[in-house]
C-alpha cells in the first residue's frame, strides 16, 4: 500500500503476461499522477488519456502521418541530415572530450522536430531551441519520476504540498509557448501557400505532421473531433516521449560496447564488412548488421528506458497470480527486474549482446515474450518503436563505424543508472572520438 491508494509492482513474466495479455483491456487504462496530468493539458495526450475511442483516434493519427515505416521511409533524408551532422561536429572535435549524451538528445531532437514542423526554424534559432528543449525535457522528466505526496494520498492532491504540479505548470508554459509560436507560423504558410495556389490539389507529400494535424481539426467529421488541446499534447507526446528516452538508449549502448572492446572490435569488422572503410553508413545497412542489432537489444536489456513503463490502471478489480488488484489501483510493471532476473537469464548483469543471436533467443520488441519487452506489450505498446529502432540503430552504426572511441586519460567508464521514470546514465558518457575512415570526405 502507497499512502491510500493501491501499488503494485509486478516483477515475474506471468504476472506481466497476464497484466498486458490476458486481462490486457482490463489494465490499458492509466493511474494519472498530479505531474502527469500538469505535462499533458489535464491527460489529453496518448500517453495518460484512458483507453477508449479519445485515445485510439489520436494513437492511430500519430502511428498513421509520424511513426508508420511508410512514413518513417519518406522522412530518411531528415534523419540522415541530422546524423551526419552529427558526424561533422563529432569530426570537427576529433581527438577531444564530447559529451555523447548532450549532442545524441539534440540529433534526436531535431529529427522529432523537424518531423512535425519540418524546416520553419533555422540555423542560430535552431540551436537555441534545441537547448532549450533539453533543459525543459529534463526537468520534465525529474518532475514525473518524483514521488508526490498527492499520488498516494489523492485526498491531498489541491493542497501540491511539494509543489510539484506548480513547478511541472511553469515547465509546460514554457513549452505551450514554443508549440503557439509554431502553430501560429504553420497556419501563416498554410495561408500564402493557399492564396499562391491557382490550381488543383496542392502537393501534400512534403506535408509536416504539425500541418497535416490542424488540417484534420478543419476537416473533422465530427466523430471525435480532435482540438487544439488535442494537438498540443500529441507534440508533447513526441518531443517528451521521443527524445530522451532514444538519446539515453544510444548513451548506455555506446558505453556498454566502449567498456567491452572485443565487442567493440566486432560491431566495426561488421561495419566494415558490410557498409566497407570507403563508404558512409545508410539506414539500408541496417537490415545486414545482426550484431550491431543485438547490441541494442542487449543495451536495453540492461538499461531498458522505462524500468517500471508507464503506470497501468485495472478499471475492475482484476486477479493476477491468486491476488486480487483493486480496481483504481497502480501498477507497475518492473521490466527493469525482469530482464536482470537470474532465473530467466544466464550471467543476468553482463553485457553479452551474443545472447541474442541464439535461435531460441530473437529478442523482437513485439511483446510476446514476457522475459524481454523493454517497449511495453499489449494495446498500451509503445507508440514509437519502429522510430526509436531505426534513430538509435542508424545513429550508433554511423558512430561507431566512423570513429574509434576511448575516454579521456585516468577515467574508468561509470556505468550506474540513475532512477526515475525514464532510466539514465548517471554521470554522461563523455568520450573522444578518433575518426577510423581514411578520406576526410567521408566526414562531410
Ligand atoms: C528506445 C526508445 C524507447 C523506449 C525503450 C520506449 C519504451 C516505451 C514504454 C515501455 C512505454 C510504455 C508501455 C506501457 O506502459 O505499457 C512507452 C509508451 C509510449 N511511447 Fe515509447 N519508448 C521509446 C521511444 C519512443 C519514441 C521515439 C516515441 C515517439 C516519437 C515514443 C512514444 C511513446 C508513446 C506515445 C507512448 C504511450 C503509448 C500509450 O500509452 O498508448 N516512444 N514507450
Amino acid at each position: 500500500m502507497l499512502g491510500s491508494k493501491a501499488g503494485i509492482i509486478i516483477t515475474s513474466p506471468s504476472a506481466a503476461r497476464e497484466v498486458l495479455k490476458d486481462h490486457d483491456v482490463t489494465f490499458a487504462n492509466r493511474d494519472v499522477p498530479a505531474a502527469g496530468r500538469a505535462a499533458s493539458y489535464g491527460g489529453r495526450d496518448i500517453v495518460w488519456t484512458p483507453y477508449g475511442p479519445e485515445w485510439r483516434m489520436l494513437r492511430k493519427v500519430c502511428v498513421l502521418k509520424m511513426l508508420s515505416n511508410t512514413t518513417l521511409d519518406s522522412v530518411y533524408g531528415l534523419r540522415r541530415r541530422e546524423v551526419r551532422e552529427t558526424v561533422r561536429y563529432f569530426y570537427g572535435r576529433a581527438g577531444s572530450p564530447v559529451n555523447v549524451g548532450e549532442q545524441m538528445f539534440l540529433t534526436v531532437l531535431n529529427v522529432v522536430t523537424s518531423m512535425m514542423w519540418g524546416g520553419t526554424v533555422q540555423g542560430e534559432a535552431r540551436a537555441r531551441l534545441g537547448a532549450e528543449f533539453r533543459q525543459l525535457v529534463t526537468e520534465f522528466t525529474a518532475l514525473l519520476g518524483k514521488p508526490n505526496v498527492s499520488d498516494f494520498f489523492p485526498g491531498l492532491a489541491r493542497f501540491d504540498l511539494q509543489g510539484v504540479v506548480k513547478q511541472m505548470n511553469v515547465l509546460v508554459g514554457r513549452l505551450d509557448k514554443i508549440f503557439e509560436m509554431m502553430i501560429e507560423q504553420r497556419l501563416r504558410i498554410e495561408k500564402d501557400t493557399e492564396a499562391a495556389a491557382t490550381t488543383g490539389d496542392r502537393e501534400r507529400a512534403g506535408e509536416d505532421f504539425l500541418q497535416y494535424l490542424l488540417k484534420l481539426k478543419e476537416e473533422e467529421d465530427g466523430k471525435i473531433p480532435l482540438t487544439m488541446v488535442g494537438i498540443k499534447a500529441l507534440l508533447m507526446d513526441m518531443v517528451v516521449g521521443g527524445t530522451d528516452t532514444s538519446s539515453n538508449t544510444v548513451e548506455f549502448a555506446m558505453a556498454e560496447v566502449m567498456n567491452k572492446p572485443h565487442v567493440l572490435a566486432k560491431v566495426q569488422q561488421e561495419l566494415d564488412a558490410v557498409v566497407g572503410k570507403d563508404n558512409i553508413v545508410e539506414e539500408s545497412h541496417i537490415g545486414s548488421l545482426p550484431y550491431l542489432q543485438a547490441v541494442m537489444k542487449e543495451s536495453l536489456r540492461l538499461h531498458p528506458a522505462l524500468p517500471l513503463m508507464v503506470p497501468h490502471c485495472p478499471s475492475e478489480d482484476t486477479v493476477v497470480g491468486g491476488f486480487t488488484i483493486p480496481k483504481g489501483s497502480r501498477v507497475f510493471v518492473n521490466v527493469w527486474a525482469i530482464h536482470r532476473d537470474p532465473n530467466l537469464w544466464e550471467n543476468p548483469s553482463e553485457f553479452e549482446p551474443e545472447r541474442f543471436l541464439n535461435r531460441n533467443r530473437t529478442g523482437d520488441y513485439s511483446g510476446n515474450d514476457f522475459t524481454y519487452f523493454p517497449f511495453g506489450s499489449g494495446r498500451r505498446i509503445c507508440a514509437g518503436v519502429a522510430m526509436a529502432e531505426r534513430m538509435a540503430l542508424y545513429s550508433l552504426a554511423t558512430l561507431f563505424h566512423s570513429f574509434d572511441w576511448k575516454l579521456p586519460q585516468g577515467e574508468n567508464m561509470d556505468l550506474s543508472e540513475q532512477f526515475g521514470i525514464v532510466l539514465k546514465k548517471k554521470v554522461s558518457l563523455t568520450a573522444i572520438p578518433m575518426p577510423r575512415l581514411s578520406d576526410p570526405a567521408l566526414y562531410e
